[in-house]
């Protein structure tokens, strides 16, 4: 396997708190990472650390494909929880947002590409206050996508929509990222999230942010919830990262 992003001994301080303090992790190429932890731990700040969006915090060693990551690039993409679009622009407009930033005019084709991969096409000239909450959340991922990263940040984006689309949207993402074979880092609450989406998961003490448990799971791909419940590995995996959450909260 070849290593993707290398995270090394980051510390991250806002002013007297230090909410990350010597972090390490690893993750391979188009590896499927989750990062689960209570509440306040720093999993979002991890995230927007690696995303280049914290500037006035110390940052360690960190490196992508062996190139050093510092300010945001396009390498990296980020997908919030709250979509982050541009209210007043299109769906078509703002996927193709990022090209037109980096001046990437010769790539229309690939919004027409993820407009139909992302079932968009029929919702290419309405505006964000037109779509549900899942439909924003493609296009936020859409948006992302567009500029073909070598690494996908995912901040808790499915927690705004409800638990059927939720399900609907889990499989759509593995599928997009299978496809387009992208390293995806995710960070979320939901442990059955976590185990149908990922390949390992990291489960997060703090803050100041530790790694409490780094996980492979014994559950091949294709996962969905379906055929993960029915894995005599799912009970234990849960049953593991739930004790280990406690502990993190406990301590
Ligand atoms: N820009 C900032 N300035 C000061 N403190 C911050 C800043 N960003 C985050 N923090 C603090 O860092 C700590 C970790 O926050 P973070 O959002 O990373 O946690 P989290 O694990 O993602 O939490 P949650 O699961 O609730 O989203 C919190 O105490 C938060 O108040």
């Amino acid at each position: 396997m070849t290593r993707s992003l290398e995270v090394d001994n980051v510390r991250v301080q806002f002013r007297q708190n230090t909410i990350i303090d010597g972090l390490s992790l690893v993750v391979d190429d188009d590896e499927f990472v989750s990062i689960v932890g209570t509440s306040g731990c720093g999993k979002t700040t991890l995230l927007r650390s690696i995303g280049g969006l914290l500037p006035q915090a110390e940052i360690g060693g960190m490196q992508l494909h062996g190139t050093p990551l510092r300010t945001p690039e396009p390498r990296v993409a980020m997908v919030f929880q709250h979509f982050g679009l541009f209210p007043w622009k299109t769906v078509e407009d703002n996927i193709r947002y990022g090209l037109a930033v980096q001046g990437r005019t010769d790539r229309h084709d690939r919004v027409d590409e993820l407009l139909e991969v992302m079932n968009l096409s029929a919702a290419r000239k309405k505006y964000p206050y037109q779509l549900s909450g899942g439909m924003k959340q493609r296009v936020g991922i859409a948006r992302a996508l567009c500029l073909e990263p070598e690494l996908l940040l995912l901040d808790e984006p499915l927690s705004a929509v409800d638990a059927i689309t939720r399900e609907v949207m889990q499989k759509e993402v593995l599928g997009i990222i299978e496809r387009e074979t992208r390293t995806a880092l995710l960070v979320t609450h939901d442990l059955d999230e976590a185990i149908i989406m990922s390949d390992r998961i990291v489960v997060l003490g703090g803050p100041p942010a530790h790694v409490l448990l780094d996980v492979r799971s014994p559950i091949p791909r294709p996962r969905d919830l379906a055929s993960v419940r029915s894995d005599p590995a799912y009970l234990p995996l849960r049953a593991e990262l739930w004790d280990t959450l406690q502990m993190g909260h406990a301590s």
